[in-house]
């Protein structure tokens, strides 16, 4: 990517499109092209199509994506199925028919199986049936490599698609009911705080582990990828993680500590646990040169502060 090269970033006002936006401009890439939701919505192709042919991009990353914890993936199926299967086919079909150089598809870390090999590696994908709580975004996010790759080999485009694990950081979305848990607790944990609340609950047994990247080094992560390398030289996808898992009940634990609550953590057995594990073998994003920056501890401290600065005040 040059500097004046037009870069798209679909979702650029979500938890990863605007740290990938503070990452492009920090990159001094200076023909960045947006629309909101408002403006073009993704999940209408005649709308895409014309945005695209009007457009032109050069470079796309698909960070737009209908997306939310284990409540809302499980509560919202045919939403998150039907948003996603709409949305990246629509920009991966235009992006073709466009001419784009190269393009990023985001996916997730629940793309594997429920009781995968842990770590997870690339090729544990569909070795295994898939957590039943995300399955349907799961289908759609695996649907979204396996067009990358389809596109790839039929076109001889340059779609590359990275797994991250799940991400938190300023911007995240912190509804209590549809959110994922770390903007969850710090809500609740927050809440809890200023009305001097002697508990808070936490959802499930607190036993399932899981692996939190910071959104920043995601962007980060995924402008590596588009600036130094090209679809047939990373596989079908590569994940993008830590490395380090953490159990759920540690997580609370860290996260009072970092708001400041004393008070008691509370689990409720009947909300669902999820899956077990999903740790991610980063061993190929290592030998390509990349590994996250952020510690665990520090990312959640500049979490709370932009969600005390920026959301706690306005509701
Ligand atoms: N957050 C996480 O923990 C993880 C996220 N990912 C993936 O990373 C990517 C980014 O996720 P994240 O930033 O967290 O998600 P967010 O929900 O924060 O942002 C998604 C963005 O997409 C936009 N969007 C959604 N639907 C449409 C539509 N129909 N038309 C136009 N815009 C739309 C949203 O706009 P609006 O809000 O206005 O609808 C929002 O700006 C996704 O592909 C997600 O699957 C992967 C692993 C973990
Ligand atoms: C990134 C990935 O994230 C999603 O999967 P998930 O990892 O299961 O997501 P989660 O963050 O919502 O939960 C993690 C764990 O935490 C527990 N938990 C405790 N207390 C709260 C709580 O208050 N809220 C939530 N949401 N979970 C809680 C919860 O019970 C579970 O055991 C996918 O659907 C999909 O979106 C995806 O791609």
């Amino acid at each position: 990517m040059k500097p004046d090269s037009k870069i798209y970033v679909a979702g650029h006002r979500g938890l990863v499109g605007s740290a990938l936006m503070r990452r492009l401009i920090a990159g001094g890439y200076s023909n960045i092209v947006t629309r909101t939701h408002a403006e073009l919505d993704l999940t209408n192709q005649p709308s895409v199509k014309q945005f695209f042919e009007a457009e032109r991009p050069e470079y796309v990353f698909l960070a737009a994506a209908k997306v939310g914890g284990i409540h809302a993936n499980n509560t919202y199926r045919a939403d998150f199925i039907y948003q996603n299967l709409m949305i990246e086919s629509n920009i991966i079909h235009a992006s073709c028919r466009q001419g784009v150089k190269k393009l990023m598809f985001l996916g997730s870390s629940c793309i594997y199986p429920k009781f995968s090999p842990q770590p997870m590696k690339e090729e544990h994908l569909l070795t295994g049936l898939l957590e039943p709580t995300n399955e349907p975004y799961a289908i759609a996010k695996i649907a979204g490599i396996k067009m990358c790759d389809a596109y790839n080999r039929q076109y001889g485009t340059n779609f590359m698609s990275a797994m991250p694990t799940n991400l938190y950081g300023p911007g995240d979305n912190y509804d209590p009911q549809n959110s994922h848990v770390l903007p969850a607790l710090i809500y609740r944990m927050h809440k809890a705080r200023m009305e001097g609340a002697k508990e808070v609950v936490v959802w499930g047994s607190g036993l399932p582990k899981r692996e939190f990247l910071f959104s920043d080094d995601a962007a980060d992560a995924c402008v590596y990828l588009m600036e130094k390398y090209n679809a047939s030289e990373i596989g079908e996808f590569v994940n993008i993680g830590v490395g380090k898992e953490i159990a759920i009940h540690e997580l609370a634990e860290l996260i009072a500590d970092v708001v400041g609550f004393q008070g008691e953590l509370v689990f409720d057995k009947s909300k669902p646990d999820g899956t077990p594990r999903k740790l991610l073998d980063v061993s190929r994003m290592r030998a390509l040169g990349w590994q996250a920056a952020t510690d665990f501890r520090e990312g959640i401290t500049r979490a709370y502060t932009d969600y005390r600065k920026n959301v706690f005040k306005a509701v």
